[in-house]
């Protein structure tokens, strides 16, 4: 049987397939390419990061049993279309929580200090302290959208801070969470925003998330709160996000993921105005040694496994 893999991965994971499986690395997530190389290839395991698996590649791989998402998120699956076709899909839910969580403490820590500027003006020979007034974390209220297992390993790691946590989720009937020796107060939407002085986004983008972070939840937000989204770039309206910081209607805002990627921001985007109001990074909030490593090996065995014995582990909620 034949697994393509849209992006490489891990090579423990690689070999693992291979001792079963022949494999095929696409190395690309451009639409073209890739229908081409499954067409020829008709795989009957897919593994795929961050590349859509839209209708047309689904129908392009006539032989596909499994779809497996290398990560969490799986908005990038036509998932309704694969399951009409009776292709499974699966993710891998938890494997990279420690890492993506680490690295939003990062995004907050970093932007509510100013180190990203700082360095970049260290780096061009200036010394300029009174441009990086700082805010402290201590005391303030952290509101978390999504608290599922990132959000939960958020507060968890956070709780030696000082910081009040509050959450928005609807699918969580609790009115404390508790995370780790630390709890979080459950509120509704509004109230989280009113209430917050750093908000990070950690839900999956569905059409219920989409654009939920807009004009109208900036202007609930208190004027000094900053944003975080290390979720899908979908829940925030990245042109009321600009609008809102340039307006000053918040203070700041960090962003690892992006409306569409790869978002390759040209040297006069507006972005660039914003300077320390907003740090940017390429979606690597997963990308460490540790969880790339845990990810492929998951996705291997859970193909192995489905290949195999006909229904694959880790599937998706909509098979459930
Ligand atoms: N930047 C990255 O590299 C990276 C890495 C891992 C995960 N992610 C993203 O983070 C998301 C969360 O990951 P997780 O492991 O915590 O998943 P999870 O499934 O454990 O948690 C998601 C939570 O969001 C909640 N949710 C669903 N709809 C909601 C809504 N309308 N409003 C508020 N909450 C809602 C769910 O009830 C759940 O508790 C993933 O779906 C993925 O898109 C990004
Ligand atoms: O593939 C990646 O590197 C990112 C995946 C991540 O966004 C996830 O949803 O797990």
């Amino acid at each position: 049987m034949r697994v393509l893999l849209t992006e490489t991965m891990d090579e423990d994971g690689l070999s693992l397939l291979r001792n079963h499986f022949e494999i095929h690395i696409a190395n690309t997530t451009e639409k073209e390419k890739l229908k081409i190389i499954i067409e020829k290839f008709s795989p009957h395991a897919i593994i795929a990061k961050l590349a859509n698996i839209t209708r047309e590649i689904i129908d392009s791989a006539p032989h596909l049993k499994i779809i497996a998402k290398h990560g969490v998120g799986y908005d990038n699956i036509d998932v309704n279309y694969a399951k009409q076709k009776k292709i499974y899909v699966t993710n891998v839910p938890h494997d990279n929580a420690d890492s993506t969580s680490e690295f939003t403490i990062t995004l907050i820590l970093a932007l509510l200090k100013k180190v990203t500027v700082a360095d970049q003006k260290m780096k061009m020979g200036i010394w300029q302290r009174n441009e990086f007034l700082g805010t402290e974390i201590m005391g303030k209220t952290l509101g978390i959208v999504g608290v599922g297992f990132i959000g939960r390993k958020i507060a968890e790691k956070l709780a030696g801070f000082g910081l009040r946590f509050i959450g928005y989720d609807p699918y969580v009937k609790d009115n404390i969470v508790k995370a780790g020796y630390t709890e979080i107060q459950m509120l509704n939407f509004d109230d989280l925003l009113y209430r917050s002085d750093i908000i990070t986004i950690h839900t999956p983008l569905t059409s219920e998330t989409k654009n939920l972070f807009n004009k109208n939840s900036f202007e609930k937000m208190k004027s000094t709160a900053y944003l975080i989204n290390a979720a899908r770039g979908g829940v925030v309206n990245e042109v009321d996000l600009y609008e809102s910081l340039k307006g000053g209607r918040i203070a700041g805002a960090a962003l690892d993921v992006y409306e569409t990627e790869p978002f390759v921001i040209e040297p006069h985007h507006p972005l660039t105005n914003l300077h320390d109001k907003i740090i940017l990074t390429p979606h690597i909030a997963a990308y460490t040694r540790e969880a790339q490593k845990k990810i492929a090996i998951t996705v291997a065995e859970d193909i192995i496994y489905g290949l195999k014995n006909g229904i694959p582990r880790n599937l998706v909620g909509e098979f459930r």
